[in-house]
């Protein structure tokens, strides 16, 4: 539970690395948060892994395969709403073709180009942290 019994929302969230370029994710109008950019991912389900929520999340949302590699730090995040838990992995991209089923759109990013898109405020961290590691 965080403050005034809101409770928190784990997501788990990967960044996708093929080749020097990120797949980054824009949510669409109609979901929460809409337009904004994120890191695909989803909430994490009773009894499942950090890794395994991801590697469901990605194919369901995107159709494509990955491989967790490195978790990065948690971010704590209080939206007016609810509290989320954004859990980041890198990740490497195995196959498939990129079919969204929820998003508007998609785009392989180079990394320096990460810091001119419009995050949800919660995955600002996550790129800087993501950024100082080098990529
Ligand atoms: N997948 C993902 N979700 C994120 C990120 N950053 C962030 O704040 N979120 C928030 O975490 C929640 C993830 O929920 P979700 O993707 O599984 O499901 P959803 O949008 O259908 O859920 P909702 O309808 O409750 O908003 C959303 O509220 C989303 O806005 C991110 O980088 N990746």
């Amino acid at each position: 539970m965080g403050e005034a019994g809101i409770p928190t929302t784990k997501v788990v969230c990967g960044i996708i690395e093929r080749d020097g370029y990120v797949l980054l994710t824009q949510r669409s109008k109609n979901m929460s948060q809409p337009l904004l950019w994120e890191f695909p991912g989803g909430k994490l389900e009773a009894g499942e892994s950090e890794a395994e929520c991801l590697e469901r999340e990605i194919l369901e949302e995107l159709n494509i395969s990955i491989l967790p590699l490195q978790r990065l730090t948690p971010v704590l995040h209080k939206y007016p709403d609810f509290i989320i838990e954004l859990i980041p992995y890198t990740c490497s991209y195995q196959g498939g073709t990129v079919c969204l089923m929820e998003h508007t759109s998609y785009e392989w990013v180079p990394l320096q180009d990460l810091k001119d898109y419009e995050w949800c405020p919660a995955d600002v961290p996550v790129v800087e942290e993501y950024l100082q590691l080098g990529g």
